[in-house]
């Protein structure tokens, strides 16, 4: 620092002394720290001002298929990024409205451009484009920050650019047997979408029926208080859902799985903002763990499976558990740079997508049910005359799915509470979505809470019932019936188009019998006075309160049927 910067009396130090700005406030007794904010301001400001003129400027000139307008931001280089961290949806919501509906905008996170896609036209057009259909981006940020995978595994995924398709994108020169993108989807598609949904649907549901059994069985005489919901739910769901996919062996071998999965669980967003390893050593720790556990199931599994373990339903067995698994060891193996610490960290994501978004889902949806006055008789009576009892398994599936209550509570909580964002990127070619253009090699992303807070299209609908607002009959017409009409590309929990969450079937039936089987077998009070969610998930799916929800819970039927009280 120069001494001629030291002008004054006081001896403060005024760094732009010899500057215009200095010389204009030279003779001022302005304190230097409302000078250097001036003058670090002034130009952020102008240059803010600007930036927001030509926003709206851009608004109103809209020619068909144009790039969506840059989104104002205050600080160059940094971005949007601070208020996408700071303030999630709320920053999406307000950067991807205007005149009172959702749009399309360009956000910049560090410099690089990022197209957000929110109007209901858009979203539907981006998701039918067989250019877009390909989710790798996000594998490699996932795959990578949060299930540990290695970068000699993820330069498979890198690489891939031929598509998910059974015919590879054109130009792309990957090898059939590395295709990891194709071979991931076609599996998942096949197992959870096709011929393997209706075993596994059966296993898991075998699976909730018998765990719901044995918490009625504890419940005998009486109330009783319990601390966590969540526990309750992701003991009778989540497990279910792991056993029917990966059979007994895993668990059995290593009891200690299901617990350390849902501390692990709750480290995710963490390492999905990308925390340094050494700084969280014990999340890491038990990452490492559990593709340990994985890793020693496989050893198990490989040493015993025979093709005649395979059971009746062509697709279950104790070793592997289900197709899928037995699958994906045999072809996702096959691919340049993949092994068995690969597999554990993809497995791991599996397992993970397969019961952390359903769990919370019904954990909300049961606690809707007991906390909104008047909303579980309404249930008891619709399952009552649906016609849809059967005796020993419960109920008959199919009859329950039609029941239009059922379907519209279960809409309606994964509207409220999925936060999930979809990204995608245009790797070959610049792609027109309608009215909005995404440009050459660019990433396009979606964010679910956004379009399913819209209130464009919910308020709109039932001005009543503003989109903040759990309402159980949100989604039944005025003919009582199950309806979605007017909702398409506003209600995306799944997300959409190829990449579209091949979990859904499973996760409709499972949370649908959730509720009913609560509903039908127990009495519950919920003890917290009010629910808040934890908004700290950072889009990775639905989310969960951020206080334990107590309750008091008691079985309304003794074992012989009869209602208990
Ligand atoms: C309420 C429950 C669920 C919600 C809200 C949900 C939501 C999602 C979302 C938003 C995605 C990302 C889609 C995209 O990138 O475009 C996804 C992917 C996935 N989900 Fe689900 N899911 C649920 C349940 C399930 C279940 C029960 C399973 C399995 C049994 C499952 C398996 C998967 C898999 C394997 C993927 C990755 C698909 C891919 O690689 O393309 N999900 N899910």
């Amino acid at each position: 620092m120069s001494s001629a910067n030291f002008i004054g009396t006081d001896n403060h130090y005024q760094p732009f002394a010899g500057s215009v700005l200095g010389r204009t406030f030279a003779n001022t007794r302005f304190p230097i720290t409302i000078t250097i904010t001036i003058t670090l301001i002034l130009p952020l400001l102008i240059r803010y001002t600007i930036a927001r003129l030509e926003y709206y400027h851009q608004r109103r000139h809209i020619s068909p298929t144009q790039l969506p307008p840059t989104y104002p931001c205050f600080i160059p280089y940094i971005g949007h990024l601070l208020s996408l961290l700071i303030s999630g949806p709320t920053f999406l919501q307000r950067a991807t409205t205007h005149a009172g509906h959702l749009t399309s905008t360009r956000l910049t996170l560090l410099t690089t451009p990022l197209y957000l896609f929110q109007d209901p036209a858009t979203v539907r057009a981006l998701w039918k484009s067989p250019a877009l259909s390909s989710p790798l981006s996000s594998y490699v940020y996932v795959l990578g920050r949060i299930f540990g995978m290695r970068s000699a595994a993820l330069a498979a995924y890198r690489a891939d650019d031929s598509g998910p398709f059974l015919k590879p994108y054109s130009g792309s020169a990957v090898l059939a047997k590395d295709r990891i993108d194709y071979i991931t989807h076609a599996d998942l598609l096949r197992e959870l979408t096709g011929v393997g949904l209706g075993p596994l649907t059966s296993r898991t549901v075998r699976g909730v029926l018998s765990r719901v059994g044995e918490a009625e069985a504890e419940l005998y005489g009486g109330w009783v208080e319990k601390a966590d919901l969540f526990k309750l739910l992701r003991g009778v769901v989540g497990t279910s859902i792991m056993e029917a996919l990966a059979g007994p062996a895993l668990l059995e071998l290593n009891p200690g799985f299901v617990e350390d999965f849902w501390e692990f669980d709750k480290s995710v967003p963490w390492f999905g903002h990308g925390i340094p390893a050494f700084l969280m050593p014990r999340a890491v720790r038990r990452r490492e763990r559990l593709k340990g556990m994985l890793k020693r199931w496989y050893g198990y599994a490989r040493e015993r499976f025979e093709e005649g373990m395979v059971g009746e339903d062509g697709d279950g067995d104790p070793a592997w558990g289900s197709e899928l698994m037995r699958r994906r060891q045999e072809r996702l193996r096959e691919v340049a740079g993949q092994d068995e610490d690969s597999m554990a960290a993809s497995d791991l994501g599996l397992v993970w997508a397969s019961v952390a978004n359903i769990v919370p889902s019904t954990l909300m949806a049961t606690f809707h049910l007991f906390a909104q006055p008047g909303l579980l008789d309404c249930v008891r009576a619709a399952i009552a005359q649906g016609n849809c009892r059967v005796e020993g398994s419960g109920f008959d599936l199919k009859a329950l799915m039609q029941i239009p209550l059922l379907a519209s509570i279960y809409a309606e909580t994964l509207r409220l509470y999925t936060n999930s964002y979809f990204a995608t990127r245009s790797p070959h070619s610049a792609t027109s979505l309608g009215r909005w253009m995404l440009p050459k090699d660019a990433i396009a992303m979606v964010n679910s809470r956004v379009s399913h807070m819209d209130s464009g299209v919910w308020n709109a609908a039932h001005p009543s019932y503003p989109a903040q607002t759990f309402w159980a009959d949100r989604f039944v017409n005025a003919e009582g019936e199950f309806s979605a009409e007017g909702f398409e590309g506003s209600w995306i929990p799944y997300g959409g188009g190829h990449a579209i969450c091949p979990g859904r079937f499973l996760a409709k039936t499972v949370i649908i019998l959730v509720i009913a089987l609560m509903a039908e077998r127990f009495d519950v009070e919920i003890l917290n006075k009010s629910v808040d969610m934890d908004m700290g998930k950072l889009g990775l799916g639905v989310l969960r309160p951020n206080k334990a929800i107590g309750f008091r819970i008691r079985r309304r039927y003794d074992g012989r049927g009869q209602v208990e009280k």
